[in-house]
Order: C-alpha cells, then structure tokens, then sequence
C-alpha cells in the first residue's frame, strides 16, 4: 500500500502532476493538499478508473494537512508562487522559504519517514530549510530528502537531440550542482549514448539548459512558469523512487541531495569546496538515496569552469536556506 501526497495540488504543476500519480499503478492513495480548490481537483481525478483512491483536503486549521499526511510513503512539493518575466528564482524566496517550512514541519510530525521531493523554487535554499526543519524535529534523514532537478535533465536531453539530431528520448546527461542559472551545470562531455557537441555550438547549448525555465517565464508572459514539463519531469522521478522503493535495481537519477548524509556524498562535497547540497545522479534504493556518483573528477576544463561557477552561486543559496530557519529559532 504506497500513500502518495501531492501539497499544492491545485496549482499549475500540482494538478498534471496529480493526474500522472493518479494514473500510476505504483500509487495506490493520492491525497491531494492546497490552500484552495482541491475538492474540485479531487472530484475531477477520482473519476478515473485507475488503481489509486483519491482523497483531497484544504487547510482546516491544520487538520487538512495532518489528514493529508498521515501514512504517507512519498510527498511531492510543488506549493509556492512561480516566476513572472524579469524575476530569478531567488526572489520566490521571500513567499516560498515559509510555505515549505510549514508543509515540511507538517511532514516532519505526521509521516517523518516518507520520502520529500521537493519542487518548490529557490530549491537551492527551499531543500537546506526542509533538511533543517526535519533536523529540529530529529527525523532528518537526508537518503529520503530531494531536491527535483530533473526538468533540467530533461530539457538537457531534448536540447542535446535538437543540436545532435538523433532520438532525445535515449540521451542520459548527467546535470549536476542546483536548480538555477549557472548553477544548472549540464556535464555534455559524459553523455550516454556519447556525442560529440560542435565546439561553435557548445557555448549555446548550456546556456540553453541553463536558462531553459527563463524560456518558458517568458513565452508565459506573465502567467507563470513551466508546469507542464515539470510536472512530467517531477512525475518522471517519483516514478523512479517508487520503482527503486519498490526493489527494482539499477535506477540513477540526478538529484539535489545532502552529501554528507549519503553514502559518497562526503568524497564530493570535498571535491565541490564544502557544499552541504548538490545534484548528482544517485542510486536509488528501497530507502531511498543509495549512494551518490561522482562524475566531477571526468570533468573537462571547459565544465571545471562552469563548475566553479555555481560552487559561488551555490554557497549563497545553501546558507541563506540555513540562516532563515537559524533566524527563526532566535526569535
Ligand atoms: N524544481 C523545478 O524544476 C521547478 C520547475 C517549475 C516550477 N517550479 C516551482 O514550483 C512552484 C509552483 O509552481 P506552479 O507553476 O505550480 O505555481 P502555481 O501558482 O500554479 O501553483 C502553486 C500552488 O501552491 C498552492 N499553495 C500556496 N501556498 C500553499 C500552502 N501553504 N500550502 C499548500 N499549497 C499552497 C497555491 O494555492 C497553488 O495552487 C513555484 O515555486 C515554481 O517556481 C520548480
Ligand atoms: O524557471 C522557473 O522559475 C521554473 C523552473 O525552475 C524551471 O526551471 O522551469
């Protein structure tokens, strides 16, 4: 019996990606939590005839997301306000930082072992306050905490195949670091199957990747951001965490995980200057985070460059994450 919940469900990632949780036969409850119109969302989904039973509650003053919670294997966050034209992540900071501080502190009491991916931007800082939340509580384990960076490995694959031709179905790019600008560090030189990018148009094709959500921000005009291919990609990973939960082996998937906490994780943190969170493909398992590969040491120079970059992007984001839960406490 998987109990899958989806908190902000109504919203533009929240509903398709409800829909494909609904539709998987992995899910066998999908409860559905917003501040807002998730009876009609419910509704809507429980007509499907797939495996899972739909269930789906507002606040109530709390008892809404205890509800939601409880006996939950697998929480998926997408709750918080998206990007208008002219804004960077960071700026989500101000409304997000509270709302997954409080989803999380709702995880951390009513089901602290189900795995939390966590979608909701900035998620270079977003995760460091879900992992110090769950530390408060005493539940943290960070083989069960993500950070979901896959829309970036996603749209690597397709923009590899719109350069390189060939089926963009079948390109496995190892993307590492964060979920922002040049902190999305695309590792093009260890592609499977390999290809070789033309020099003249490698500057273009990581640029594109990492800046493919401003893309998308702009083609809105206003009216959000990607939801649709985030909720593929979103869907695409907790899929693979219920396979790997599930006992099939063999499953890597880039993530923005707690290196400290992970088996492998200490060798590259050591490697990317200190950093306490940062995406690289790791092996999934039944609980979770397995172990972490390290693909930095195969880095070409051109990425070493790329790489130093987001280590500085990276280390603002982590700590103000960090800080604004220190913050609190001294209140
Ligand atoms: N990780 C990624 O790759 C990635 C990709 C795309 C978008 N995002 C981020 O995902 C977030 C959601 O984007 P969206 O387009 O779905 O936004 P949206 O505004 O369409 O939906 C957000 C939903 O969250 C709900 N919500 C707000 N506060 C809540 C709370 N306290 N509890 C429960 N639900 C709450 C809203 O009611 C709304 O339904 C944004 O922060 C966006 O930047 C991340
Ligand atoms: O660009 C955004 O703000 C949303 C998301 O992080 C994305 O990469 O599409």
């Amino acid at each position: 019996m998987v109990k899958a919940s989806v908190l902000g469900a109504s919203g533009g990632i929240g509903q398709p990606l409800s829909l494909l949780l609904a539709t998987s036969p992995l899910v066998d409850e999908l409860s559905l939590y917003d501040v807002v119109n998730t009876p009609g969302v419910g509704a809507d989904l429980s007509h499907i005839n797939g495996t899972a039973k739909i269930t789906a509650y507002l606040p109530e003053n709390g008892a809404g997301l205890e509800k939601a919670l409880t006996g939950c294997d697998i929480v998926v966050i997408p709750a918080g306000i998206p990007r208008k034209p002219g804004m960077t992540r960071d700026d989500l900071f101000k409304i997000n930082a509270g709302i997954v501080r409080d989803l999380v502190t709702g995880v951390a009491k009513f089901c602290p072992k189900a795995f939390v991916l966590v979608i909701s931007n900035p998620v270079n800082s977003t995760v460091p306050i879900a992992a110090e939340i769950l530390k408060q509580h005493n539940v943290f384990d960070a083989t069960r905490l993500f950070g979901v960076t896959s829309l970036d490995v996603v749209r690597a694959s397709t923009f590899v195949a719109d350069v390189v031709g060939g089926d963009r179905t079948k390109y496995r790019v190892p993307v590492v670091g964060g979920h922002s600008g040049e902190t999305i560090v695309p590792l093009l030189s260890q592609i499977t199957p390999s290809v070789d990018i033309p020099a003249d148009k490698l500057d273009a094709l990581v640029n594109r990747i990492q800046f493919g959500g401003d893309e998308v921000v702009k083609a809105k005009d206003g009216t959000g951001s990607a939801t649709l291919s985030m909720a593929y990609a979103g869907f695409r990973f907790a899929q693979a965490l219920l396979k790997a939960a599930k006992g099939e082996t063999g499953i890597v998937e880039p993530t923005y995980v707690y290196l400290p906490g992970v088996e492998g994780g200490k060798e590259i943190q050591e490697i990317v200057g200190g950093l306490e969170f940062f995406a690289v493909p790791v092996e999934l398992g039944p609980s979770g985070a397995v172990k972490a590969t390290n693909p930095l040491p195969s880095a070409t120079d051109y990425e070493k460059k790329l790489l130093n970059t987001a280590y500085e992007g990276l280390k603002g984001n982590i700590s103000k994450g960090v800080e604004f839960i220190a913050a609190q406490n001294s209140k």
